[in-house]
This record gives C-alpha cells, structure tokens and sequence, in this order.
C-alpha cells in the first residue's frame, strides 16, 4: 500500500497540469469501482455536510488557527485562539468534546495528530485563505439554496433548458424578480464574497497569458496620442490589468479597468490601471472615433464617465468569465457595443470555457449547470461559440486554449 501511494505521489508530482489531472479523475474513477452500495449511499448523502463543516470551522477560525501554528494545537489551545480571533468576537466554543475537529478531520480538511490534538494540512492552508474562505460562503451561502430548489424548479418547468434569466432557479430560491446579475451586485455580503472567490478561480493553473501572443498581435499597433492597449471590461478588482502589465511592463498604451460602481468601490488603487465606470449594456465609451484632443489632466477617469468623445479606440477589448453568465440575446447586446467602438486594429479578446462536443469535464460540466440554474446561461461548445459570433455579427479569428479540465480560452474576434 506505502509503496502504491508513493508511486502515485511521484507520478503527480512529475505530470503536468493534465496528467495531474488525469491522475485525479482516475483516482476517482478507482475509488468509486472500489465502493459498496453503502459507501456509495455514504458518500453521496454527506456531501451537503461537507461544505457546512467547511463554513464551520471558518466561522470559528480554526483553519487559520491550525494554518498559522507549525506544532499541534489541542483543543483548549484552539478554543483560546477562536477567543482571541478578532473574526470570530464574542465566539467561545465548547470544543472540548472534539466533534467538529474530528468530522473536519475525517473528511480531511485536518489532520489529527494524537487524542484531542489537530494540525494543518495542505487543505487546511487553502481554507485558511479569505478568497477560499469567500469562496466557501459563496457556495455554501449563495449558490446552496439554488442547488436545493434546482430538482423542484425543474420538474415544474418540465425539465426545459433555462435560458431566460428573469426565469431561472434564483428567482425561486430568494423570493425576488430580478435577474441574478442585477439582484446580487444590492447583496453587498454575498457579493464581496463572490468578489473574493474571483480573484482565485483557476489558481495554479495556466493562465491565459501563457498562450495569447500579445506581442505579435500588438505588431506595429501604436498607442499614439493616448489609446489603450487593454481595456479590461468587467474586470472586477483588476487582477488580469495587473497580471497584464506585470508580463509586459513596457507595452505602450493605456491599461483601463471597467465595472459597475458597486464593484468599483471596493478597488483598491492599482498603479498604472484607469478605473471606469461602464456598464456593459450601454455603449463602449472607449471607442474609436476621437473628435476632442486629450486633455492631459485627466489622469483617470471619474465616475460616472467623462465625455466619451475624447477617448480613443483600444487594441484589446478583454471579457473575462462575462459572456458565461449571460443567455445568447445578452451576450449579442454586450459584443455589438464592442462591435460599434472598435477601430480596424481592435480585437475582442474573450475568455471564457470552449467546451468539447463530447467529454466534457465534471469541474466544467459543475460551473455550466450552475450557469444554467443561477443566471439562464451556459458554458458554450465551440460549436456554439461560432453560432454565438455569428448571430453578433462578429468573425472568430482564432481560439488559443490554455486549461485541459476546463478548456479556458482565448477566442480573439473582429466584425464580420
Ligand atoms: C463573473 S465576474 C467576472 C469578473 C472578472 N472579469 C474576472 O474574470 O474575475 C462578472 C463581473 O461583471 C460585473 N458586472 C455585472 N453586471 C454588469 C454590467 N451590467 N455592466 C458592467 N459590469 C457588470 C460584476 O461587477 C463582476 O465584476
């Protein structure tokens, strides 16, 4: 057995991001040939627990507790730090009969290291990070009622595909009438929360950056007199600017940061980044034809905008992870407004999942039933990028594809 895992750990830890993948899935796959239809039952009914246990021991700070010490903390010394946590204020929990610590222990987000005794492991250091942890009340707190009502939301509605996203599991779950996307920027908890697990999907992974070639395809493109190079729309707090500029310091051009003021508010000040506000349902102020001269002053925009006539048009027009959220009629809306302020060098740069026609990925095969339950959207087959493009008028120029399991992608697009 020793030698089995070490076999495995050493498999893992030459492959590359897909054979480490395909590693996994095929762990899995033994793991499940391996159950009785007991543990199978076990397994299965559990797993709300699972993320519950989660959301338990942040609350209490224990991940943090047991992530900051490198020796073994019992569970008075524990209890001690939830005290002193200024997260947790005013908590003083009975740990003394170890439950929670030895379910968490159990499922292994820690590990328990002799009676009454806990340390850190590696899921344990993820949990004790706040964009983890938000992600964790993401899905537990937000996206867990949509999960509950999505079996009865769909046997009323006759198990039709959910496109139209006044219509979709949400409104149900939370008693309201608007649209996810509109309804949950008034949430400002759960939206920081989703905010927070933003800034880390895909961490670890390539990132798109790794195969869009951003040199050549700038070329001979100038940014004279003031034109930007890489316009960020609905960035959120801006990390692709910053990921932007720090692979390419010395790119010429202006990099903007575009959202709505509710997110905007929580930006910090990312230097070298113009912060704007934009809705993307309205026209692209960025755009290319100028009339006024630039007026130097102006070292960011304010919000609300500036007159959009002195702005000139960008190289890049990035979406990331936007047109998934949205059904087809909306993303149409979204890229003709990109459509109209681009000049003859612009390029849309959409990232997004490019899904095989057969195959598909159980982490992409999650997000896009979740799209389809919270916002009457989809992660879209190549097949029906084309099919999208097409219906916006839009040509696809290419596809560079940077992840396995989820196929993320780059999809650059010009007007037909
Ligand atoms: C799924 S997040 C993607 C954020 C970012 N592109 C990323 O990859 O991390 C969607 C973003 O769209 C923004 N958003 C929602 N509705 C919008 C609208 N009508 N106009 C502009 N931005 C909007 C949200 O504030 C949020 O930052």
């Amino acid at each position: 057995m020793e030698a089995l895992i070490t076999q495995v750990q050493t498999l893992a830890s030459t492959a590359d991001e897909t054979g480490r993948k395909k590693l996994l899935d095929a762990l899995r796959d033994v793991q499940y040939s391996l159950e009785t239809p007991y543990d199978t039952l076990q397994r299965l009914s559990y797993l709300h627990l699972q993320i519950a246990g989660a959301r338990l021991g942040i609350d209490l700070t224990l991940f943090e507790a047991l992530a900051g010490n490198e020796n073994p903390l019992g569970v008075d010394e524990l209890a001690k730090n939830i005290q002193r946590s200024a997260r947790a204020p005013g908590r003083n929990p009975d740990l003394s009969q170890g439950r929670i610590l030895r379910y968490l222990a159990s499922i292994g987000m820690l590990k328990e290291t002799g009676k009454d005794e806990f340390t850190a492991n590696n899921i344990t250091r993820v949990l004790a990070n706040t964009n983890y942890q938000g992600g964790m009340h993401h899905y537990f707190d937000t996206v867990g009622p949509i999960f509950l009502e999505l079996p009865n939301y769909l046997a009323e509605t006759k198990y039709k595909n959910i496109t139209d996203n006044g219509k979709t599991v949400i409104q149900k779950a939370y008693n309201i009438d608007l649209p996810g996307f509109i309804w949950f920027p008034s949430q400002p908890k759960r939206f920081a929360y989703f905010q927070q697990v933003m800034t880390v999907q895909r961490a670890g992974a390539p990132d798109w950056l790794s195969v869009f070639p951003v040199e050549k395809e700038v070329g001979s493109w100038s940014a004279q007199p003031y034109k930007a190079l890489f316009v960020d729309i609905d960035g959120g707090f801006g990390h692709q600017c910053l990921a932007f500029r720090a692979k390419y310091p010395k790119l010429p051009g202006r990099m903007v940061l575009q959202d709505i003021p509710q997110t905007l508010e929580h930006v910090p000040p990312i230097e070298g980044v113009e912060v704007m506000v934009q809705n993307f349902f309205e026209p692209q102020a960025i755009k290319g034809e100028s009339k006024l001269p630039w007026n130097p002053r102006l070292v960011s925009f304010p919000s609300p905008y500036r007159s959009a006539d002195d702005i000139l048009g960008a190289k890049f027009y990035y979406l990331r992870n936007i047109l998934h959220d949205y059904p087809d009629d909306k993303c149409i809306a979204i890229l003709r407004n990109l459509a109209s302020a681009m000049d003859e060098d612009s390029r849309i740069l959409i990232d997004d999942m490019v899904l095989p026609n057969t195959g598909v990925h159980w982490q992409a095969a999650q997000l896009d039933l979740t799209m389809m339950a919270a916002l009457g959207s989809v992660e879209r087959t190549e097949e029906q990028w084309y099919a999208l493009m097409k219906s916006a008028k839009l040509r696809i120029l290419q596809i560079h594809t940077y992840t396995t399991s989820l196929q993320d992608s780059v999809i650059v697009a010009v007007p037909q």
